[in-house]
């Protein structure tokens, strides 16, 4: 393999910080400022070494236009009623961005409503959320443009299809929540920002306030309703409630736990004039809540408080005491409740996680009974829609061999049968070659953890087919079944088997899932991960020559954790977007957030827990005299071929993370005689930490994946 001529980057030995007495040197810390010739310098550097790498592969061309054919299906989101229409986003397959449609009925023309596509030539302004006021008259909403978590909110006229003239900035991590009086939503802004706000800035997200915008005012009219001045870092969630009277209020500091208070609204005649007087009816940052619906002032929650998976509880407002509180659900012993919404006045529609897959159920709303069970095939409901007025219920089912189908039931009906609304056909895939299991292994200490694996029917246990090994484990998410064109082109062209592994952190067990792979058990995850990829080499799905290990976010520190702890156990790493600067992470835009599940290096506990498992802090030339573990790759030790991705609008997790671990790689790697396989960094333009990210610029992303897992581990594809 090619011998790289990484750059050479300038290293500050002056920069030394000391945490709690204890020394640690940054002399990456240049990196941290995108603006800078230096920075700007090192990135052309290292996409000019990557660039060629990933474009010189003799199969990239087709693997390219495989995944644009297998892409262009006509994707559907849920169909949802607002006024006396029906709207839904539509994608015919290649487009940039979905479409949003209206219809009179059901199985009516339709005709465009709004068209992102028209906003940019290369589909980098994305249509990040729309709320239709309760007449539907009004549609307000938000775009983002090349991926940043920055937003602005418009206002259009659904009758007329033109935009009022405000434009709200400014906002961030925001609801939009419109009075029932259709005359304006609340909605959270940063007024204190200072300095550029497009995505490319690395500067904390705080001061968070919410205000009541009025429709057809300028935004300096906007009236500052809530804030918490001594909590510069909450993030404020508000829900106006179904009846219209309530403003609920859902502040959280990080990204676990949320207190509540409420607001009487409905007695505003002419809507919030200032600061709204709050009660409060959770006091403490210990558990989640989220609004589901209420009756009168009997509030329904969805809420962990002493029920790890999940229960349904009724506060009322006007005795909101702990002691009053009723259960309407109660926690299901092993399944996860996982969301509920109101529909048809007096339904919940009710979905649980059940050993990692969706179970969805309608109840009864006054008593919480259970009325049905919706069949299921094994996979994840994606989607939803129902009105708490009307009794059509929309929901989408995907999984890994299926795309979204969107199944409709009508609610009103004694027996609730869902029928195919919208089946899409992918052309030339046949699921049918294809099989999905569920395996439960073992663990370092022993935790069974569930994988999925998805492979061909005619798959053998050879030891020789390539792999991709997907992780995230954090922040209570949960890795369903799901769709994707770029997996199922790896399953059939690179002979390959795709494994997703449910390791601990996420919420596939509920709470103690969760707190299982946090804090300062989160080395947990990881070795659920390593155990992942033993288990498919020992089980002969692949051999560490041809594992490929792949993540994203938090999954980006996984993968970064994991090859500086067993770098002969991979063949090559895939880390996009990754956290990997444990000790720095909350200095800059919304990384205090995290701190729930990583700590601080504020604290000293936390300081030497994150120092330890910190990608940037533990990257070593592996030790040729360690124990041999069979499973691993044979011949000298080296870190794996390693792909980190980054972009330059990402705002969620900076690009400087993967930049500076880029260079500690090159600095402590480049001389080791063994290290041959590739060191590579992809730092894309235009583009942020995925949301709203364009079909033309995904496909490209996906191509150079595929392109280098199949040039790094030297992958036969067939076509
Ligand atoms: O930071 C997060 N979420 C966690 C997140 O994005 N993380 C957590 C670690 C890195 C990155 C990731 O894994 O995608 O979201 C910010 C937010 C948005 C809206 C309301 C509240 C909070």
């Amino acid at each position: 393999s090619m011998a790289f001529n990484y750059p050479v980057a300038k290293r500050d030995e002056s920069v030394v910080d000391d945490y709690h007495g204890t020394k640690i040197s940054d002399c990456y810390r240049w990196l941290e400022n995108p603006d800078s010739p230096e920075c700007k310098e090192f990135v052309e550097q290292q996409n000019a070494i990557t660039k060629p790498y990933l474009e010189n592969f003799n199969a990239r061309e087709e693997i390219k236009s495989r995944l644009t054919q297998l892409w262009n299906f006509p994707k559907y989101l849920c169909s949802s009623r607002h006024g006396d229409r029906y709207y839904f986003f539509k994608n015919s397959g290649l487009q940039n961005q979905s479409v949003l449609y209206v219809q009179d009925d059901l199985h009516g023309k339709a005709d465009v409503f709004f068209d992102p596509n028209e906003l940019s030539e290369d589909g980098t302004v994305a249509l990040t959320k729309t709320e239709f006021s309760e007449d539907g008259k009004t549609m307000c909403y938000s775009l983002s443009k090349s991926g940043s978590d920055w937003i602005t909110i418009h206002f259009r006229d659904t009758q007329t299809g033109r935009d009022y003239p405000e434009v709200l900035e400014k906002v961030k991590f925001s609801s939009m929540t419109w009075s029932h009086d259709n005359k304006g939503i609340y909605y959270a802004m940063y007024p204190e920002q200072q300095g550029k706000a497009d995505g490319s800035e690395t500067d904390s997200n705080e001061h968070q306030k919410l205000y009541y915008h009025r429709l057809n005012t300028p935004q300096s009219e906007d009236v500052l309703v809530v804030e918490f001045p001594d909590q510069p870092r909450f993030r404020i969630g508000a829900d106006v409630s179904h009846c219209g009277n309530y403003l609920i209020i859902l502040p959280q500091k990080d990204c676990k736990d949320n207190m509540v208070y409420f607001a009487e609204i409905g007695s505003l005649p002419d809507g919030p004039q200032g600061l709204l007087p709050l009660t409060q009816i959770v006091h403490k940052l210990e558990s989640d809540y989220e609004y589901v619906t209420n009756v009168g002032s009997k509030c329904i929650f969805r809420t962990n408080k002493d029920a790890p998976n999940y229960r349904l509880v009724s506060i009322d407002l006007e005795n909101p005491s702990m002691d009053q509180w009723k259960t309407l659900v109660a926690e299901h012993p092993k399944d996860v409740l996982d969301w509920a919404i109101l529909s048809n006045v007096d339904k919940l529609v009710v979905c649980y996680i059940h050993d990692v897959k969706s179970l969805l159920q309608i109840r009864d709303l006054a008593t919480g009974n259970l009325i049905t069970q919706l069949p299921l095939d094994v996979g994840t409901v994606t989607g939803v829609s129902g009105h708490k007025k009307h009794p059509e219920l929309f929901f989408q089912f995907s999984s890994f061999l299926t795309p979204g189908v969107i199944y409709m039931c009508d609610l009103s009906k004694p027996v609730i049968e869902p029928v195919p609304y919208r089946v899409v056909e992918v052309k030339d895939f046949n699921p049918a070659l294809y099989e999905t299991e569920q395996v439960f292994y073992s663990s370092k200490d022993g935790t069974k953890v569930p994988m999925f694996i998805v492979r061909k029917k005619d798959f053998k246990k050879d030891g020789n087919s390539p792999c991709l090994l997907y992780g995230y484990g954090g922040f209570n998410v949960s890795l369903q079944p799901a769709f994707s064109v770029m997996r199922l082109v790896f399953i059939q062209h690179f002979n390959g088997v795709l494994a997703i592994a449910n390791i601990r952190g996420g919420g596939e067990y509920g709470e103690s899932w969760h707190n299982a792979g946090r804090l300062f058990n989160k080395q947990n995850g990881l070795d659920d991960f390593q155990a992942a990829a033993e288990y498919l080499i020992s089980e002969g799905y692949t051999s560490s020559a041809r594992l490929a290990i792949q993540g994203g976010s938090n999954g980006g520190l996984l993968v970064a954790a994991c090859i500086n702890q067993r770098p002969q156990l991979f063949g090559a790493a895939i880390a996009q977007v990754g956290v990997l600067d444990m000790l720095r992470f909350h200095k800059f835009t919304i990384g205090f957030a995290w701190v729930s599940d990583y700590g601080s290096s504020d604290d000293p506990e936390h300081f030497r827990n994150l120092l330890a498992i910190s990608p940037l802090h533990n990257v070593k030339v592996p030790d040729e005299d360690a124990p041999r573990n069979a499973l691993e790759r044979p011949g000298a030790r080296q870190y794996p071929a390693t792909l980190l991705l980054t972009a330059d609008h990402d705002d969620r997790v900076v690009p400087l993370h993967s930049l500076k671990f880029t260079a500690q790689l090159h600095h402590t790697l480049r001389d080791h005689p063994a290290q041959t396989n590739p060191l590579l960094i992809r730092v894309e333009t235009k583009a942020g930490h995925g949301g709203g990210k364009p079909t033309a610029k995904q496909i490209e992303e996906h191509t150079d994946i595929l392109s280098f897992i199949g040039r790094s581990l030297n992958i036969p594809c067939v076509f």
